[in-house]
């Protein structure tokens, strides 16, 4: 049986195909700068043995819909191709960043959960819509298949009310669904799962820290989430590639009353213009190391200002859970920027939380402590797997055994 998972982005389509129940990767894939000219498709296949086969062509692809035609060609291939015809895939996951409070759990697509998502796009305008174009183009492409949602929100249903809640009058909350929902919870729950079995401890206390383009964290004890920095949308909380973060609203009332913005230039500034973006020029955190490296001060304002962010929640998060075994690190920025980590971490000694140089300067694929031996309180890396967790739960829902 094959399991294929889309994670279908705003510009970006990644996916991957896993043979099941041997959960064992056949090939990946990453279709970036979609709708530009010189979009880029990199395909690789994990052989049996020996080194995985990577292709990378540079082709125009206009939309979701081309890219994803792209793909099947790939998997298709003859000679390279990892399955005859697109009826070989049975079953496909998709990474649906916003389920509301509708979705606590994994759910096969049928069209009223189609509809929901679609009206849910106000509220991850840069995420569901492409989610919805990536299961559509997939129902034409893979007609065989059902189709599977794994919902970003789902994790964080476990919040109790006076972490979800918002202050705000309660019909808000009853009528119109206006509360804490929270993001990257495939992510949260995938690291917090993986660092308890390297604890050797079920019930362990845990903060995870993703730092992606989008970036979160997680209170996470006994493997049920208690709190988390991402909320109505994918949006509060930490400095972020090009996201703001926390941020005071009259900020907003400022922009539209005295500076002229209207709700639509708020939301791109918000969410398309800020962060490191907005504080550097630089989205990607390889720009900014290096704009620090070579001595901008806007640069090490903004590092400085990022990782602060995070290490006030792990303040926070440590208050929450009442003690820490670990904190994990994950995504992108969270797995290979040593800087970051240490600078999030700098100070909280007196909470068991210690980064160790030589350990954290290390650079690996495979989970590890940054922590010094025998401290209190682990600090691991912890590599994320959001495509094997979709297929888990994939799995999971279907039953999957053959
Ligand atoms: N070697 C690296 N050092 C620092 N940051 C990195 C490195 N590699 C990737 N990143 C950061 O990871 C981010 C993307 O993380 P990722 O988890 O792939 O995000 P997403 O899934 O949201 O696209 C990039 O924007 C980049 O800033
Ligand atoms: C929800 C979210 O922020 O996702 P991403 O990090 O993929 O943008
Ligand atoms: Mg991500």
């Amino acid at each position: 049986m094959n399991i294929f998972v889309v994670n279908s982005g705003s510009s970006s389509i990644k996916y991957q195909l896993f043979r099941w129940p041997a959960e064992q990767p056949v090939c990946a894939g990453l279709v970036e700068r979609l709708g530009l000219p010189d979009s880029v498709i990199t395909h690789t296949v994990f052989g049996a043995e020996g080194e995985p086969q990577r292709q990378q062509r540079t082709l125009a692809l206009p939309d979701h819909a081309a890219g994803l035609r792209e793909v099947v060609g790939l998997l298709t291939a003859a000679g390279t191709g990892v399955i005859q015809d697109p009826g070989d895939i049975r079953v496909i996951g998709h990474r649906v960043v916003h389920g509301g409070e509708k979705f606590a759990a994994t759910t096969l697509i049928e069209a009223a959960v189609k509809a929901e998502i679609k009206a849910l796009f106000a509220l991850a305008p840069l995420h569901n819509p492409a989610n919805y174009l990536g299961i559509e183009v997939c129902e034409e492409l893979f007609p065989a298949a059902r189709q599977v949602a794994v919902f970003d929100t789902a994790f964080h249903q476990t919040l109790p009310e006076y972490a979800f809640r918002y202050a705000l009058p309660a019909a808000l909350y009853h009528e119109q669904g206006i509360r804490v929902y929270g993001f990257h919870g495939t992510s949260h729950q995938y690291v917090a799962g993986q660092a308890a079995a390297y604890l050797q401890k079920p019930d362990a206390r845990l903060v995870t820290v993703h730092l992606g383009n989008g970036c979160s964290m997680a209170a996470v004890h006994a493997g049920r989430c208690l709190d988390t920095s991402m909320g109505f949308g994918p949006l509060s909380g930490l400095v972020m590639g090009t996201r703001s973060g926390d941020l005071d609203p009259s900020v907003i009332f400022y922009l539209t009353g005295q500076l002229g913005y209207s709700v639509d230039e708020v939301s791109a500034l918000l969410n398309k213009q800020s962060g490191m973006l907005g504080l550097t020029g630089h989205s990607d955190m390889r720009d900014v190391g290096a704009a620090v490296a070579a001595g901008d001060p806007e640069a090490t304002l903004a590092l400085a200002l990022y990782a602060y962010r995070i290490k006030k929640y792990l303040g926070a998060y440590a208050a929450v859970l009442g003690g820490l075994d670990a904190v994990v690190f994950t995504a992108g920025v969270g797995e290979n920027d040593a800087a970051v980590r240490r600078l999030a971490c700098a100070g909280l000694e007196f909470l068991g939380v210690q980064v160790d140089e030589a350990r954290n300067a290390v650079r690996s694929r495979e989970l590890r402590e940054i922590s010094p031996a025998g401290a209190a309180v682990k600090v691991l890396v912890v590599p994320t797997n959001e495509e094997l967790e979709i297929a888990r739960q994939c799995a999971a829902l279907l039953e999957v055994r053959l």
